[in-house]
């Protein structure tokens, strides 16, 4: 193969590539040139320290914050410019760190509201339910009065109900019990299973280590490490390096 073929399927194999990304908040820079990649079929983990810049880099992604500078391309199509549901038309499904449930509609009419025309495939959501159960007990009930943990499996099942090129996950253990935080591994591990990819912002490095197979780490704004995970995984003097104490390593 020559190394421009072997470029080119390098290009392809990535979903999501972002280069020299750069995001401004009001008079803030707040990314100065970000660069990773989200390879197919593979769980993406972005970690860094509280502040480094990632919910910003997500919403950038997601045309939620405008790019200032730098590409954004899903594969290979510059998505920078374009407004958030565009985006999401394309295939990138977010789920954002408040998980953005209707608190006072069931969980049927909030999984509902999140498919294109209005129609649940039922194929579809027998899959969910076996991901999760507890999303067929309470179908009929307030998603506010749902537990913490049950809140964020409706806000991930809303991404899944409709098949998705890219699925941006932030901080989905966020104040979780350990036990829940365990139901949600299985579950990622079957969407996994199920070559969906994901993007994920974690700061329980038990779950990153687990589940990924790619990561990026960011600090101030920039991304300061892009690795396999396993390499990763095994080299401890790289991690404490890189991570410190800024991650919740021993969860
Ligand atoms: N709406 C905003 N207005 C002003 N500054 C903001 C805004 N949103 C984020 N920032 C700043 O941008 C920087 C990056 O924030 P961001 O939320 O992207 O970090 P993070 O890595 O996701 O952190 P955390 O793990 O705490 O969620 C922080 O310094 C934050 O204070």
């Amino acid at each position: 193969m020559t190394a421009q073929l072997q470029q080119d399927a390098q290009v392809q194999d990535n979903v999501l590539t972002l280069d020299s990304v750069h995001t401004n908040i009001a008079q803030y820079n707040i990314l100065h040139g970000v660069s990773f990649s989200v390879p197919r079929n593979q769980v993406t983990m972005l970690l860094g320290r509280n502040g480094a810049g990632k919910t910003t880099t997500m919403r950038t992604i997601m045309g939620l914050w405008q790019a200032a500078q730098g590409k954004i391309q899903l594969n290979g199509d510059d998505i920078q410019t374009l407004e958030t549901v565009a985006i999401a038309r394309k295939g990138l499904h977010y789920v954002p760190e408040n998980m953005g449930i209707f608190s006072g509609l069931s969980v049927e009419e909030n999984i509902r509201l999140a498919t294109r025309k209005n129609k649940i495939d039922p194929e579809r959501l027998e899959w969910i339910f076996t991901l999760f159960p507890a999303m067929k007990k309470f179908w009929q009930w307030p998603a506010g009065q749902l537990s913490g943990g049950q809140k964020q499996m409706l806000s991930i099942a809303r991404s899944i109900i409709e098949p998705c090129e890219l699925l941006l996950v932030d901080e989905p253990s966020k104040g979780l019990a350990p036990s829940i935080i365990e139901n949600l591994i299985t579950a990622f591990n079957q969407l996994k299973e199920n070559n969906t990819t994901i993007l994920m912002v974690e700061q329980n490095f038990r779950m990153a280590s687990v589940l990924g197979d790619h990561l990026a780490i960011m600090d101030d704004g920039v991304i300061v490490h892009e690795s396999d995970m396993a390499s990763f995984v095994a080299d401890e003097e790289k991690q404490s390096a890189l991570l410190g104490l800024s991650m919740e390593a021993h969860q």
